[in-house]
C-alpha cells in the first residue's frame, strides 16, 4: 500500500478546539488517534497546539482527509485508506484494504478509553424488559435469560452487488478488474451488556438543522426506549445546539409527554442552524449533568456531534431530507418528502394540462443532492425534465432545456419540469451570503426558469413547495425508520459505543463511525441505474 503524501490544507472549519496544554488530546479515541498518527508523548503533544479538524472537509475538497492543524495552519494531514491510496500490484492489497476498512468502520467503545469500565446485564437478557423497581444497579428483577440481544460481532454486508466490469451501469469496483472484496460492518441492536447504570444516566436529545418529516417519531421512540432501560431523567435540549446556550431552558421528557407527538410534523424541541461552538457546548453539557447525547440532524449536526463524542456518550440519528448522508439505503423523512413532492407535481401537470401550452414547473430541496426530485420525478410519471444539481444543463442553445420544452409544447401542448433546488446554480448570480451554520443560501433555479422565454405562447406555472414538504408528518414507511433509529441509537449509547451514527444498509440496521458518513454529502450516481430510469421515464436528452 502507498503511503499518502504530506500536504497544506486549508483550515476554515475548526470544530474542536483543545487547550494550549493539549491535554484533551489525551482522551481522543485511540481509533481516531491512530487513524491521525498523534504524537504519543506528552512533550510532543504540547507542540500540537490550537486545533484539531475532524474529518469534515470543505465542498470540493477529497474525501477521507483528516487534517491536524497546528495554531491556524496545517502542518500534518493524514488520509485513510482510499483506492488511490492502494497499490494493487501488492499481491496482499485485496487482506490489506479488508482489514484497513474493518479499522476504519469499527465503531468507538468506552472499553476504547476504559479498559476497566463495568458492565452490567441488559434488560434485553432477561426476560423482565419493564422496569419494576427503583433497584436497576445490579441489573433488572428477572434472572430468567431471554436471548433479545445480539451479539458485538454480528456484521452486516455494506456492498452486496458483485459487479463484473467497471463498465456495468453504477459499477462501484475498487481495483480495474472489480475483484470482490467484503466490507462488513456493525449490526444494530441491543447488547447483552449495558455500560450505563440507568439511575446514573442524563439523556439529552436534540435536533439540529432543518425541519425532517418523522424528528418527532424519532425522539418519542428514544424516549421510550430510555424508559425501557430504566432511565428517569431524560431532557430535551431546545432550538439544536443553540439550546446548550444558557438562557433556554431544557425539556423533561417522559413517554407521557412524548406519547402523541408523532401525530404531527416539525420538531417537538424545535430546530435551528448555527450556536456555540464545540467548547461552549461540552462545558453546558458538563454543568447539566448531561451523561449521554442523542444527536438528529445532518452533515453539520454530525460533525458537531463528532467532536464532543469523547467527552459523553454521543449516537447521532441522521436527519436530512436531501438523502445525502453517506452509506445508507436512505434517510428517515426522505419517503415523505417524496411522496408529498407528488402531490406538488401533481397540482403542476394539472394546471399545465389544462392551460393551453402550459408549463409546470416544481422546485423541490435538495443543496448538493438530487434524490428528492429524482424519487419524486420517477414516482410520479408525470415529469417531463427532471434537473438535479449532479447532472450539468444548458438552458439556451440547440441542445438546451428551453428548446427541448419548445418542442414539447409544439408536440405535446404542455410540460412538467421538477428542478432540484442545487441545479443550475451557476445561471445565477452569486452572493456569498451564508446561513447561520455556514451553509451557502442558495438563488432561485425555479423563479430563473420561470423568467426566461420559454415559449411564445407559454401559460407557465411555478409551484414552491419546499417548507410544505418539510413539514409535513412521517408516512407510515418513515414511522417505521424512525422507530427503529430512534430505538437503536438508545441500545448503542447503553453498550457503550460513542461517536457512532444508526442506520439501515441493504435493509438491515447498523452502526457507523461518524466521520465514514460524513465525509462528503451523498450525491445522485449520474451513471447510476436510477438516474438512467428517470432518464428513460421523463424522456428528456441531455441538456449538453
Ligand atoms: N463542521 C462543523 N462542526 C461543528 N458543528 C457544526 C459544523 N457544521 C455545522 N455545525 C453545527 O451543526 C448544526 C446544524 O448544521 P447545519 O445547519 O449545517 O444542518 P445539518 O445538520 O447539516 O442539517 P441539514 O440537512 O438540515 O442541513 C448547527 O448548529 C451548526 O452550528
Ligand atoms: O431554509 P432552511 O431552513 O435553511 O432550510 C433549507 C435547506 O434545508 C435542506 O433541506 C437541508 O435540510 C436543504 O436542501 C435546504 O437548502
Ligand atoms: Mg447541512
Amino acid at each position: 500500500m502507498t503511503t499518502s503524501p504530506k500536504g497544506h490544507f486549508p483550515c476554515d472549519h475548526s470544530i474542536f478546539s483543545v487547550p494550549d496544554d493539549c491535554s484533551t488530546m489525551a482522551s481522543l479515541s485511540p481509533v481516531i488517534s491512530s487513524m491521525l498518527h498523534l504524537p504519543t508523548t506528552s512533550s510532543d503533544r504540547t507542540s500540537f497546539h490550537a486545533l484539531i479538524q475532524l474529518s469534515y472537509p470543505c465542498r470540493g475538497e477529497r474525501p477521507n482527509m483528516i487534517r491536524v492543524c497546528k495554531r491556524t495552519r496545517c502542518v500534518a494531514s493524514a488520509e485513510k485508506t482510499s483506492k488511490s491510496a492502494i497499490d494493487f500490484s501488492d499481491p496482499e492489497w485485496k487482506t490489506k484494504f479488508e482489514e484497513d476498512f474493518e479499522k476504519r468502520f469499527n465503531i468507538p467503545h468506552m472499553s476504547d478509553f476504559f479498559p476497566d469500565a463495568v458492565s452490567y446485564p441488559s434488560t434485553f437478557c432477561l426476560r423482565m424488559r419493564t422496569p419494576v423497581s427503583e433497584e436497576f444497579a445490579q441489573g433488572y428483577p428477572s434472572d430468567e435469560e431471554w436471548h433479545g440481544y445480539i451479539n458485538n460481532n454480528d456484521r452486516v454486508l455494506l456492498k452486496v452487488i458483485r459487479y463484473s466490469s467497471p463498465t456495468s451501469a453504477g459499477a462501484e469496483c475498487i481495483d480495474p478488474d472489480c475483484t470482490w472484496v467484503e466490507q462488513w460492518i456493525h449490526r444494530a441492536g441491543p447488547r447483552e451488556k449495558i455500560y450505563f447504570k440507568p439511575e446514573d444516566v442524563k439523556a439529552a436529545i436534540i435536533t439540529c438543522g432543518g425541519l425532517c418529516p418523522g424528528l418527532n417519531d424519532v425522539i418519542r421512540q428514544i424516549v421510550i426506549t430510555l424508559e425501557i432501560y430504566g432511565v428517569k431523567k431524560i431532557v430535551g435540549i431546545p432550538f439544536g445546539y443553540r439550546g446548550f446556550g444558557n438562557e433556554l431552558a431544557e425539556i423533561p421528557l417522559s413517554r407521557k409527554v412524548v406519547q402523541n407527538v408523532h401525530l404531527s410534523g416539525g420538531s417537538l424541541l424545535g430546530v435551528s442552524r448555527g450556536g456555540p461552538n464545540v467548547s461552549e457546548i461540552v462545558d453546558s453539557m458538563q454543568e447539566r449533568g448531561i451523561n449521554m447525547l442523542f444527536v438528529l440532524g445532518g452533515n453539520g449536526t454530525h460533525a458537531g456531534a463528532n467532536a464532543i463524542h469523547n467527552e459523553v456518550a454521543v449516537v447521532g440519528v441522521p436527519k436530512t431530507i436531501d438523502n445525502d448522508i453517506l452509506l445508507m439505503d436512505k434517510t428517515f423523512g426522505f419517503d415523505t418528502a417524496v411522496e408529498e413532492a407528488q402531490r406538488a407535481i401533481n397540482s403542476a401537470y394539472i394546471e399545465a394540462h389544462s392551460a393551453y401550452r402550459g408549463v409546470g414547473i416544481v422546485k423541490l430541496m435538495g443543496r448538493s443532492s438530487g434524490f428528492i426530485a429524482m424519487q419524486a420525478a420517477l414516482a410520479s410519471g408525470q415529469i417531463d425534465i427532471c434537473l438535479i444539481p449532479e447532472v450539468p444543463f444548458e438552458l439556451h442553445g440547440p441542445h438546451g432545456v428551453l428548446k427541448h420544452l419548445k418542442y414539447l409544447l409544439e408536440t405535446k401542448g404542455s410540460a412538467v419540469i421538477c428542478v432540484a433546488e442545487g441545479a443550475g446554480q451557476n445561471f445565477l448570480e452569486k452572493t456569498n451570503a451564508k446561513d447561520a451554520s455556514g451553509n451557502t443560501v442558495l438563488g432561485d433555479i425555479g423563479v430563473h426558469i420561470q423568467q426566461e422565454e420559454i415559449g411564445d405562447p407559454a401559460d407557465v406555472k411555478y409551484i414552491d413547495p419546499t417548507y410544505m414538504i418539510r413539514a409535513c408528518r412521517a408516512n407510515a414507511s418513515d414511522g417505521i425508520l424512525c422507530t427503529v433509529l430512534g430505538q437503536n441509537a438508545v441500545h448503542g449509547a447503553f453498550a457503550g459505543y460513542s461517536g457512532i451514527t444508526v442506520g439501515i444498509c441493504n435493509t438491515h440496521y447498523v452502526y457507523l463511525p461518524i466521520p465514514e458518513v460524513i465525509s462528503y454529502p451523498r450525491t445522485v450516481d449520474p451513471n447510476s441505474r436510477m438516474w438512467h430510469r428517470c432518464l428513460t421515464s421523463t424522456g428528456q436528452p441531455d441538456f449538453i
